[in-house]
């Protein structure tokens, strides 16, 4: 998973204690990836030194977001996919600030900028002019004008032949698939098709127990565990209240550390009772602990102790289309480049 950074929070020295605390993780969160928004050459410069001193396994380039209060700004986010050459100048000055990986996240197009061969023409641009080797490809498009940003996660359809059309015509990049892959199948599959990785956002967040359980032994192949969610969130804890206040400026805080908790009893029996009394619980606890030794009694044992979770029904391949649909292959055609 990738940890985003609010743009380049770099401009003025008040921002300085926020980011120490931004930056932080804790070594179980290897390996890690540190994202960077920005359309100024100088601060994408100074947030790399800023993050080298974290040790992040990888750093990334937004060129995907299409949130107003991002692109709103100039040519930042996914605008950055209409400006390739800045692409690839912000990617060589990371590159040349850092010693660990540089990668691109980006969308299949921009409003009418939406053809193959236009993000062909991308990809080729960023990729010879510096040394990204390898994109996060959110197989959708993006709206600039008119819709919101969850919007843009959902009308602009998906379009995985583009992506593996990029597998296909650049074999010396890697490409990471993402959007609308919802489970560990949906994963396999992808990854059967010919996905070099595969991204899984809103899913893990939203389901978590049921799309992350098997991911060791079903994409990792791991051997199969029997872990229940009591033992997870026993586990949890140990390590949370041991990260409690460990950034300074008293981050993470409970909170911080209870969110990623708030999806586990997806759509289990009395899930939004106890949301509601978590939320309740922070006022007065100090420790995870107290947290869960306070709410976790409302949700029934069953819940917490069995192994398995229930199965949705599978959405079939949703990769099915993808060979009737490819694309031509790319041809190069240089000094014809549609946005250079
Ligand atoms: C609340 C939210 C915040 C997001 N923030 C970022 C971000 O900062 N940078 C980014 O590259 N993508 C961001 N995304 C997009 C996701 O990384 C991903 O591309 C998108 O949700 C599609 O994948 P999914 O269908 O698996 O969720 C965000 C998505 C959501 C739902």
């Amino acid at each position: 998973m990738l940890g985003f950074t609010r743009r380049c929070l770099l401009q003025k020295p008040l921002y300085f204690r926020r980011v120490i605390w931004f930056l932080e993780f804790t070594p179980e969160q290897h390996p890690i990836a540190l994202q960077i928004g920005g359309n100024n050459l100088e601060n994408i410069a100074k947030a790399t030194q800023l993050a080298n001193a974290y040790g992040y396994d990888e750093i990334n380039l937004n060129c995907g977001c299409p949130s107003p209060r991002v692109v709103g700004h100039g040519c930042f986010g996914v605008r950055l996919m209409l400006d390739p050459k800045f692409v690839g100048e912000a990617m060589s000055v990371i590159a040349a600030n850092t010693n660990v990986p540089v990668t691109v996240k980006c969308r299949i197009g921009v409003d009418d900028y939406d053809s193959y061969n236009e993000l062909c023409d991308f990809i080729y641009k960023v990729s010879s002019t510096s040394p990204t080797k390898h994109f996060i490809i959110h197989s959708r498009k993006a709206l600039l004008n008119g819709i919101s940003p969850a919007e843009n996660r959902s009308i602009p359809p998906l379009k995985y032949e583009f992506y593996y059309g990029l597998v296909r015509d650049f074999p010396d990049l890697t490409f990471t698939i993402n959007g609308g892959i919802n489970s560990v199948e949906e994963v396999n599959g992808a990854l059967k098709k010919g996905a070099h990785g595969v991204m899984v956002g809103r899913a893990a967040y939203h389901n978590t127990w049921q799309v992350l359980r098997n991911v060791d032994s079903e994409v990792y192949g791991d051997p199969p565990s029997d872990l229940t969610r009591r033992q997870v969130l026993e586990k949890y804890t140990e390590y949370a209240d041991s990260a409690l206040g460990k950034h300074g400026n008293n981050r993470p805080n409970v909170r911080d550390l209870v969110k990623p908790l708030l999806n586990l009893f997806h759509s289990e029996p009395r899930n939004a009772v106890w949301k509601r009394n978590v939320d309740a619980a922070f006022f007065h606890c100090t420790t995870v602990k107290q947290v869960l030794e306070e709410t976790l009694p409302i949700i029934p044992d069953y819940v917490l102790d069995s192994p398995a979770s229930r199965v949705p029904p599978s959405r079939g391949d949703i990769f099915a289309d993808v060979d009737d649909l490819m694309p031509s292959p790319y041809k190069l055609n240089e000094p014809e480049l549609q946005y250079a």
